[in-house]
């Protein structure tokens, strides 16, 4: 969470307020800082300013050039030498609007940034002296870097090579890597702020990293609707992971509520920013969980100044490689299978029937036989990706041919002439049917009925542009002798015949990682080559049978990627202390050991355990009204999908209302969902709907659910049983 004050009460704002006006007159140090905010304020206000009114008159210019260069251009083309000048002049126009649009782009980032800015200008502020000269340097740290005018640094960006310094938490000796160079520096003063626009509410100096008041300021302001940067009180172990030198797999395990998904946005941020001209939010791929989570994490990167990278679930992910008429299936598929596929690609060569005819209405436009040949004509290749790619040139070739003949027939070209206006104009630009007495060459209605004839053809260019004239089903049924291939083999069998792979995506992020089959992330990691992976996840929270152990993933990627990087986090942020122990109590037992909170704030879960279902729903009607009483966000959460309308009619009007993967967590009030879609939000409550042995067994699985909902709160956690509580709990209660 950022430590932004945005989120405070108005009460909290005003005491503030008035202890940092009582600061100012009793303290020099806080008196110069706010001077200082006041001046760096000012200079912000009047970046801000100068970039409106440049962007204004870019528009203005603009706009004037534009009137001015289109009543000069002509387009005469009556000699060649006139054809050439008139591509000169679009040129030369078409460089002048790329001029216009840079600097348009330029200012429009500035003006963005100084408004992020002006919300906070900084965090922090470091006073570092260089080794080699001594030269004593004072820097404030922002979510953004920005020079004012004269090109002087008024914020540096956090992201910037000597914030590491900050990050690294201890004051004296030490060094950051700048162009590859090791600069030696001696830290003399590291200070926090806590400052909301232009009012400083207080300062900290930090000598050593033991405490950090403003993480604890920041951890103890109630959860927000959304996901909040972390940018102000990154700590040490964070850290590591988000500035981690490029590796092809970089594996991070960590506690819940450790900061996994907050480290993952901003190390993207970071990324950004270290590859500030040649990288592009399509180079990054961010898969995760759920809908829901992907809206609650949206404007984390948005706030950071950064765009979002493509966000995909794994359905949504596995949608775009199938045909739209098959569904993606169960992620369930042993490694084997994917193996055997590997193993059957050896000496693979097609075969008649290997292939789906491309089709329109009843005429066959290209016949599978017609592939097969096709495919005969290259003997010499390997049967496998170039093979596909040569017979793939050839069918486009044939294709249009094909199309070519056909909007030569009046048969297609009487169809034109009944076609909607509206269609008309949609496909041709212009309105086919001739004004009476004009008529229409030969050529031109022919290259109309080809247009006509590709809209029409949509489905068999989209079947050729994605490798799907290949049947396959048909091959993957050949080579196993089993039944048909399911989605995910379907999509792993394309690959190993086409090559399919994304070329562009450089970073893959992975969040939840445990939740993820073996198969699933091999399909990622050849489908993403060429990428660095980032995977983030909890193995106590591996609440989905069958899916991979850290030590699986680290084999399967260290066989695919080569070395696996690993790093752990071992404190959370999220919890207060009382419910970190508990659900600690649940974790493996080798890293139950190590788990800590620095939250503050001691409220002891909850245990109801109910003797009857009557005294069962009471408990629960209790404990959603004192939800509602109390501020911020509150989750009933329930543990199998299938029994939230069991619940929601047992509570009548008392029931929150039940949040689905399409819905957006409110700001406040009590909501309902089942454990699956809580995985990786948080709320400032939780109520677990019933922790009998029946819901959470004694086995690894049940362990990690209950894990996994317990450590969804931030402060309070009501733990509702109906009749006794599972035994999971029993080394919790003996504490
Ligand atoms: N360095 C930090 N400073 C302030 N807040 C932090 C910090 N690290 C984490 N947090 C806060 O702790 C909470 C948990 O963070 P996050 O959701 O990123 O953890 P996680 O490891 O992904 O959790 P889980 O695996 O349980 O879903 C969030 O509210 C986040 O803002």
């Amino acid at each position: 969470m950022s430590h932004s004050s945005e989120g405070l009460s108005a009460a909290e704002i005003a005491q503030a307020e008035t202890d940092a006006a009582r600061d100012a007159a009793c303290d020099p140090v806080f008196a110069s800082e706010q001077a200082h905010l006041d001046e760096t304020y000012r200079t912000l206000e009047r970046i801000g300013r100068a970039a409106a009114a440049k962007l204004e008159k870019i528009a203005a210019d603009a706009s004037a050039d534009k009137d001015a260069m289109a009543s000069e251009l002509t387009a005469n083309t009556a000699t060649d030498d006139d054809i050439l000048e008139m591509q000169a002049e679009f040129a030369q126009v078409n460089r002048i609007i790329d001029a216009y649009n840079l600097s348009h782009d330029l200012e429009a980032e500035r003006l963005r940034n100084v408004e992020i800015l002006l919300k906070q200008p900084y965090f922090a502020k470091i006073v570092v002296e260089a080794a080699k000269t001594g030269a004593l340097r004072e820097l404030y740290l922002g979510t953004v870097g920005m020079s004012d005018e004269h090109y002087e640094r008024v914020v540096v960006d956090w992201r910037s090579p000597v914030a590491e310094v900050f990050y690294n938490q201890a004051n004296g000796p030490t060094s950051f890597v700048a162009n590859g160079r090791t600069v030696d520096v001696d830290l003399k003063l590291r200070r926090q702020f806590d400052i909301r626009r232009n009012k400083l509410l207080n300062y900290f100096d930090t000598t050593v990293a033991i405490e950090d008041p403003l993480l604890i300021a920041s951890l103890t302001r109630q959860r927000s609707s959304q996901m909040q940067a972390i940018t102000a009180t990154i700590q040490r172990e964070q850290n590591v992971v988000v500035r981690h030198e490029d590796v092809p797999v970089l594996l991070v395990s960590g506690i819940a509520g450790s900061g996994k998904t907050s480290v993952l946005l901003q190390r993207i941020a970071y990324l950004f920013y270290q590859n500030r001209t040649n990288l592009r939010p399509e180079n990054l791929y961010l898969i995760t969980p759920n809908e829901l989570f992907e809206r609650y994490i949206s404007g984390v990167l948005p706030d950071l100044g950064e765009e979002n990278p493509e966000t995909l679930t794994w359905q949504a992910f596995a949608a775009r490689l199938l045909p739209p008429s098959r569904g993606v299936g169960s992620a369930a598929v042993p490694l084997e299978r994917l193996r055997e596929l590997d193993a059957a690609m050896e000496g693979f060569a097609f075969e008649p029937g290997d292939f789906v005819s491309l089709t329109w209405r009843d005429k066959r436009l290209v016949g599978s036989d017609q592939m097969y040949a096709a495919t005969l004509k290259h003997p010499r290749e390997q049967a496998g990706a170039y093979q596909v790619a040569l017979v793939r040139t050839w069918l486009e070739k044939q294709l249009a041919g094909r199309l070519r003949g056909l909007a030569a027939t009046d048969e297609v070209q009487s169809e034109l002439y009944d076609l909607p206006l509206q269609e008309q104009l949609r496909l041709f630009d212009e309105p086919l049917s001739p004004l009476e007495g004009d008529n229409i060459d030969e050529k031109t209605l022919a290259d109309f009925a080809f247009l006509y004839l590709q809209d029409q053809c949509a489905d068999a260019f989209r079947m050729l542009e994605n490798d799907d004239w290949i049947d396959y089903d048909r091959i993957g049924r050949r080579i196993t002798g089993g039944e048909g291939p399911t989605g995910l083999e379907w999509i792993y069998l394309k690959m190993l015949v086409t090559n399919a792979c994304e070329r562009n995506a450089r970073y893959v992020f992975i969040d939840e990682v445990q939740d993820y089959t073996a198969s699933q992330l091999l399909v990622l990691a050849r489908y993403f080559r060429e990428a660095n992976f980032l995977l983030l996840g909890d193995p106590n929270q591996a609440i989905i049978e069958g899916t991979a152990t850290f030590p699986q993933i680290e084999a399967l990627f260290g066989r695919e990627r080569g070395e696996t990087v690993r790093c752990r986090l071992n404190t959370s942020y999220r919890s207060t202390p009382e419910i970190t122990a508990l659900f600690a109590t649940l974790a493996d037992r080798d890293e139950a050991m190590d788990i800590s909170s620095v939250q503050r704030d001691e409220t002891v879960p909850q245990l109801i355990e109910c003797a009857d279902d009557e005294a069962y729903v009471a408990a629960l009607r209790e404990c959603v009204r004192a939800s509602r009483e109390s501020e911020g966000l509150s989750a009933l959460i329930v543990p199998w999908k299938q029994d939230v309308k069991r619940i929601s009619a047992l509570l009548g009007d008392d029931a929150p209302a039940v949040l689905d993967d399409s819905g957006r967590l409110p700001a406040s009030g009590v909501v309902m969902l089942p454990l699956k879609l809580a995985k990786g939000l948080e709320f400032d409550r939780v109520i677990l709907a019933n922790a009998s042995e029946r819901v959470f067994p004694a086995n690894d699985l049940g362990r990690h659910r209950l894990y996994t909902a317990a450590s969804r709160a931030t402060r309070d956690l009501a733990i509702v049983s109906q009749g006794p509580a599972t035994p999971l709990l029993d080394a919790w209660k003996a504490r």
